[in-house]
């Protein structure tokens, strides 16, 4: 359940003032999602979603909240902000920083066909060449130092298999530079649960938060990871080709990225690796995470370095 932050209806009418989407009908909780708070709030207008912040700040929402907005405008499927009568996505509600967007149809799929991974690379590759017109910038938070510099802090506790494991992806990935290929905004999370799908049309990606400039083809090597892996961890030959073939109709992959790609594959297996070590071993005081398992990513990583076919 991911209503952590109770909304009534006679608060929400009175926020609502500052929009012009009608009178409030209903609103109601919305039970999936980790870490904000949503709502679908009826309309007189229509449907929206309510988000409400639990761990981002309100002026850290604008470059978000802008990159839905641009990518929306560009036909890339995914949730448009609504603007308040001050120009604004974003203000306070319930002592929290809130944001209303569109509501999209669809629902998540747990495992999908080939022809819905196909359908994912091509939105993937269609927000890629969006993203190229946004002039907002954010580093990404979680890149090659974050994950050196986690993993360093965990080692100790790890079993010594797993330590000298994670240790030996790390010192790999740090002799790879990626600074030559091509960089845009990525999503840098689109796993599963962040895309909904009606039949085999991606009817949005959600859940920008991590999204930020980066290499592009490390998004591809993310979304890959978890789109084609099957329930036994394994990666699923036709759905990984699916997805690369969907990607590579709107934007085909460059000699050099070609060539990178086997140790991409493995950089985007570490940074969920360490991620899901670091909620494990350092769970946060009062964060309402379940932990997700580190060991699916060890195997990603170490399945990618095994593997001599890699789809292309
Ligand atoms: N714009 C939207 N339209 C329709 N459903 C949405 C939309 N945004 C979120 N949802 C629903 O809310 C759920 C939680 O959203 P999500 O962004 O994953 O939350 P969290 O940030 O807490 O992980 C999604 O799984 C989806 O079912
Ligand atoms: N998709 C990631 C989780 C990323 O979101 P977080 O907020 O839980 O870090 C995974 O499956 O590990």
């Amino acid at each position: 359940m991911s209503v952590y932050t109770s909304v009534g209806e006679a608060e929400l009418a009175a926020w609502l003032t500052r929009y012009s989407i009608g009178q409030l009908k209903s609103l109601k909780g919305i039970a999936a999602g980790i870490t904000n708070t949503n709502y679908f709030v009826d309309t007189t207008h229509g449907r929206y979603v309510l988000t409400l912040f639990e761990v981002l700040a309100l002026d850290e929402l604008p470059y978000y909240l802008e990159l839905m907005s641009h990518l929306a405008r560009h036909g890339v499927a995914c949730p448009a902000p609504i603007a308040d009568s001050t120009d604004s996505y974003a203000s306070l509600l319930a002592g929290k920083p809130a944001c209303l967007v569109t509501c999209l149809t669809g629902s998540e799929v747990g495992a999908p066909s080939s022809a819905q991974c196909q359908a994912v690379g091509e939105m993937l590759a269609a927000m890629h060449e969006a993203g190229n017109t946004f002039p907002k910038r954010m580093d990404n938070p979680r890149g090659p130092a974050w994950w050196s510099a986690t993993a360093a802090g965990l080692y100790g506790e790890m079993d010594a298999s797993d330590a000298a494991s994670l240790h030996e992806e790390v010192a790999f990935q740090e002799r790879y530079r990626f600074a030559h290929l091509p960089t845009g905004v990525v999503h840098a999370d689109l796993f599963r649960d962040n895309v909904l799908l009606d039949g085999e049309r991606v009817a949005g990606f959600i859940d920008f938060y991590y999204a930020c400039n980066d290499v592009l083809l490390y998004d591809v090597a993310i979304a890959l990871n978890d789109w084609a892996r099957g329930e036994d961890g394994n990666i699923d030959d036709d759905k990984a080709r699916a997805l690369l073939a969907g990607y590579q109709s709107v934007r085909p992959l460059t000699g050099d990225e070609r060539a990178a790609w086997p140790s991409m594959l493995r950089a985007a297996g570490l940074r969920f690796w360490v991620s899901r070590l670091l909620d494990f071993y350092r769970p946060q005081a009062g964060e309402m995470t379940y932990t997700k398992d580190p060991k699916v990513f060890q195997k990603v990583v170490e399945e990618h370095r095994a593997r001599s076919d890699f789809w292309l």
